[in-house]
């Protein structure tokens, strides 16, 4: 457990996992679910990096787990992987109404109205969930029947054998479509549903429809991370990868913009990974200058 508790994720520079290792430098740093700074990997060195200015003096954290997610579900990752509670400006606000309007949103369901973004919160005799907008009632009954159709198809994707890419994309697709019904607009689980899907239908080369997923994760990264963090650094990359793709240079250009501002400060700047980045942002530009004049 000791281990466990002082070891790091080994993650390429798109954070996909590779392995864990113990850095016992690295290892004396606290958790915060509002970090101060961020732990990225160049191969296997261990880089930790400034998110905000750190007054001299101040402690320097880092988060030892995935930040979006409500206080409950982070105080829970946190106890049972890293054995304590967290006391950082996030979770002291666990219950209280800020808090339980968060949770409401990032895990709970979305209001009767397709128009409305309300979030919903539990009636006492647990008879359903209402809307704290409008006032529209959802009863258990329904999201019931909603969750179980998800339970249901994500059981069928967990014993499916791998390689069966279009099968898995319409059961992704499905799973979509109940969640946009039954979660909230910002939920992450209906982010992470978008996530896999841009993944598979990149793999499968249908860069439209993983660009159109992408950005609608967008709004949702913006949410419910902090404004530095490389995960939202990252779903800009990919957004702008697609659109130079598909030949959509000045669009390319303006999400490449916002992943260097961000991965900048989370990867620096001497990496392969961002050298390549600067480099497809440095090509768009050129071809946004050269077609005008492909025109006249
Ligand atoms: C990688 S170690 C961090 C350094 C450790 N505090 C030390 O003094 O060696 C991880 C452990 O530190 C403690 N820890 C880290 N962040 C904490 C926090 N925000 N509040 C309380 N304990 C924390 C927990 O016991 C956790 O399992």
């Amino acid at each position: 457990m000791q281990l466990a508790c002082n070891a790091h994720t080994i993650c390429d520079s798109e954070l996909r996992p590779l392995g864990t290792g113990l850095y016992p430098v690295i290892s004396i740093i606290n958790h915060s679910c509002l970090p101060n700074a961020v732990l990225v990997f160049e191969g296997r060195l261990g880089v930790v990096r400034a998110v905000q200015h750190i007054p001299k003096g101040a402690e320097v954290l880092i988060s030892y787990i995935e930040t979006a997610g409500s206080t409950m579900t982070r105080q829970k990752a946190l106890k049972e992987q890293y054995l304590f509670t967290c006391t950082c400006p996030r979770c002291i606000k666990l219950v209280q109404f800020e808090d339980i309007k968060e949770s409401s949103i990032l895990e709970g369901y979305r209001c009767k109205d397709e128009r409305c973004s309300g979030f919903l919160l539990r009636d006492s005799d647990d008879r359903g969930f209402t809307c704290q907008q409008c006032g529209l009632f959802k009863s258990m009954e329904e999201i019931k029947t909603k969750a179980s159709e998800i339970k249901a198809l994500s059981n069928i994707l967990t014993s499916m054998s791998s390689g069966n890419n279009q099968k898995v994309l319409s059961i992704y697709k499905k799973i979509e479509k109940l969640q946009r019904n039954l979660c909230h607009p910002f939920s992450i689980s209906l982010m992470q549903t978008r996530d896999k899907l841009i993944k598979i239908l990149m793999e499968v080369e249908d860069w439209r429809e993983a660009l159109a997923y992408c950005r609608l994760t967008i709004p949702v990264y913006q949410r419910v991370y902090p404004g530095f963090h490389p995960l939202l650094g990252l779903q800009h990359y990919t957004c702008g990868k697609l659109e130079w793709l598909l030949g959509e240079t000045e669009n390319a250009i303006k999400s490449l913009t916002k992943a260097v501002d961000i991965l900048r400060i989370t990867h620096g700047t001497n990496s392969l990974f961002m050298k390549e980045l600067l480099m497809k942002l440095e090509e768009a530009r050129a071809e946004a200058s050269y077609k005008p004049s492909l025109q006249d």
